[in-house]
C-alpha cells in the first residue's frame, strides 16, 4: 500500500510516434525557462494516473478517515479504474491528460488499442464515451473538486480508426452552484478530422456521502 504506485500517464514502449509527438508537445509546456536560464511552471500540467483513484487520493483519505472503516474496506477491494485495468501495454486505453488552469482547458491524448474495437477496424462508441467521461470528469474535478457525471451528451461525427491516436479537448462552459458544464471535442491527432463532440454536466458531491 505504501509503495510508489505506477503512474500510467508516463510513456511506455507501446506508444507510437503520434502519441509521443503529442505527449512531448504538451509535456514540454509543463515547464518554462526563466530569463536567467532557470525553470518555472509552464501553462500545462500533466495529471498523474493510477489504476485506482484511491491511490491518487491516499493522503486525502488518510487525513479524513485515518484508521477508519472506509479506508480498510476500499483497500481490500479488488476494484480497479476501468480504463487502467488491462495489463497488456497498448491493448486498450493508452492515454495521458494535461490540464491548463489559466485557460480552463484539459486535453487527453488517446491511443486506442485493438481491444477497443466496435465496428470492424474502428473504436467502440462506448470506449469513446468512456474517454470523454474520463477527460471531462478529470477536468471538472480539477475545477470543482469531487464530482459525479450527471449527464453526458455525445454526437459521433466520424469513426475513429482502431490503433490511431486522437486528441480530446475539454473546455469549461460555465459553473452554476454545484453544477459544472463542460464541452469536449475529439479530433484526429493533426486536428483535421472531427470525430466526436460532447457536452457534459458534473455535479459536486460529498466524498463522505459516496463512501457511506
Ligand atoms: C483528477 C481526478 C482524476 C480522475 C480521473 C477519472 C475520472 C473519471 C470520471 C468518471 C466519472 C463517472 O463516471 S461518475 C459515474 C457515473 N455517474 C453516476 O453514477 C451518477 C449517478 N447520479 C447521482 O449519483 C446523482 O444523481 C448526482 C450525484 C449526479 C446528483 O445527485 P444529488 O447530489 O442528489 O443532486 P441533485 O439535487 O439531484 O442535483 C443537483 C443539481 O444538478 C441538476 N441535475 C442533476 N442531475 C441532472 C441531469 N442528469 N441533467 C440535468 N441536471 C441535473 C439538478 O437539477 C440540480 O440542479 P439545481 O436545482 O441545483 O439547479
Amino acid at each position: 500500500f505504501f509503495s510508489k504506485p505506477r503512474d500510467f500517464s508516463l510513456p511506455n514502449s507501446s506508444w507510437g510516434p503520434e502519441m509521443m509527438r503529442l505527449y512531448e508537445h504538451y509535456n514540454s509546456q509543463c515547464e518554462a525557462e526563466t530569463e536567467g536560464g532557470g525553470k518555472q511552471k509552464g501553462p500545462w500540467r500533466r495529471i498523474p494516473s493510477y489504476n485506482r483513484s484511491l491511490k491518487r487520493k491516499t493522503s486525502f483519505f488518510c487525513v479524513c478517515f485515518s484508521g477508519g472503516v472506509y479506508l480498510s474496506k476500499l483497500i481490500q477491494s479488488k476494484a480497479r479504474l476501468f480504463t487502467r485495468s488491462i495489463k497488456e501495454a497498448g491493448a486498450a486505453f493508452e492515454y495521458v491528460l494535461f490540464d491548463n488552469s489559466d485557460a480552463q482547458k484539459c486535453v487527453g491524448i488517446l491511443q486506442a488499442g485493438h481491444l477497443l474495437e466496435g465496428p470492424p477496424g474502428f473504436v467502440h462508441g462506448g470506449a469513446i464515451a468512456t474517454m470523454i467521461d474520463t477527460v471531462t470528469g478529470a477536468h471538472a474535478a480539477v475545477l470543482s473538486g469531487p464530482v459525479m457525471t450527471a449527464n453526458l451528451n455525445i454526437n459521433y461525427r466520424s469513426p475513429i480508426p482502431l490503433g490511431s491516436t486522437v486528441l480530446l479537448e475539454s473546455s469549461l462552459d460555465k459553473t452554476e452552484g454545484r453544477k459544472t458544464f463542460v464541452s469536449c471535442q475529439v479530433t484526429s491527432s493533426d486536428g483535421a478530422t472531427l470525430h466526436t463532440e460532447a457536452t457534459a454536466l458534473f455535479v459536486s458531491i460529498s466524498v463522505r456521502k459516496i463512501l457511506d
